[in-house]
């Protein structure tokens, strides 16, 4: 088994708060590993000290061996980090096919403003293409994205993710605002990716969903690092019941 990411004793302060204390796990090739925790678990902070968004105050992060810990955003995207975010922004003045071709071109060259004149390649387009069927949206290739409800807009961020060909996708929150039926599709779609080789990170609060789809899961709380392993021993150990309840009891109380 390759280890694709390798988090090491990452800690992240904001001034006084600590978001993350400590937090050591790792990520073989192929897998679709689950992060989940209850609310300001530090579950978005654990992936912006992945992606770079924030710098660790403590600890080291590799992807295959390299030492990303203090490397900027674009080169952790060189390297092969792929990421979704939660708000969906595409550019509404192109198509949905021309979204993800930009994308692709954007993996060619150092520029944005260059891959947006090589955007009518066939080449990128014939990519852009294919990505639109992985992610099971290729009828929505010639319509705005101003016009596209929200299942179709998550799915397009995916493609456009994709397109960078990321040896590692960080997929944050995708289930988000989706109906039950959406979601559970759409976590069949991820599903479909993880068979097709794309190794996964998913941050999730629908634990049905996660629970259904992952093979071992990460559970963060306060901070800390409180379950690992596969979903239902996991989710039967005592404290992480008890993570869980407390959330409810705080909704109770508010
Ligand atoms: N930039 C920041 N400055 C100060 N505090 C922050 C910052 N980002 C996060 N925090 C704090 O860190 C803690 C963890 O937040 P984080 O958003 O990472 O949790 P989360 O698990 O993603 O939560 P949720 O599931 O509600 O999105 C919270 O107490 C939050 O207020």
């Amino acid at each position: 088994m390759t280890m694709l990411l390798d988090v090491s004793a990452v800690t992240v302060r904001f001034g006084g708060v600590t978001a993350v204390n400590g937090v050591s796990f790792s990520l073989n090739k192929g897998e679709l590993l689950g992060f989940i925790g209850p609310n300001g678990a530090g579950k978005t902070t654990m992936m912006r000290a992945i992606t770079g968004v924030v710098t660790p105050t403590e600890g080291e992060i590799r992807l295959l061996g390299k030492n990303l810990t203090t490397l900027p955003v674009h080169q952790r995207v060189r390297l092969g980090l792929g990421f979704s975010q939660q708000l969906v922004k595409p550019f509404r003045n192109m198509t949905v096919l021309e979204n993800v071709a930009l994308a692709a071109g954007a993996r060619h060259t150092a520029s944005p403003f260059s891959a947006l004149f090589r955007i009518k390649r066939d080449r990128e387009k014939e990519q852009a293409a294919q990505l639109l069927a992985q992610v099971g949206i290729a009828d929505a290739a010639d319509a705005d994205p101003s016009n596209l409800p929200l299942g179709y807009l998550k799915r397009l961020e995916v493609a456009r993710a994709l397109a960078l060909k990321p040896s590692l996708l960080l997929l944050d929150e995708p289930l988000a605002g989706l109906n039950h039926a959406e979601a559970h599709k759409l976590a069949d779609m991820i599903v479909a990716l993880n068979r097709a080789g794309q190794s996964i990170i998913l941050i999730e609060h629908n634990l049905g969903e996660v629970m259904r789809i992952c093979s071992r899961l990460i559970v963060q709380d306060n901070g800390n690092k409180i379950g690992e392993g596969d979903p239902e021993t996991v989710m039967n150990t005592a404290v992480v019941r008890a993570a869980y309840l407390g959330e409810g009891n705080d909704h109770v109380a508010a």
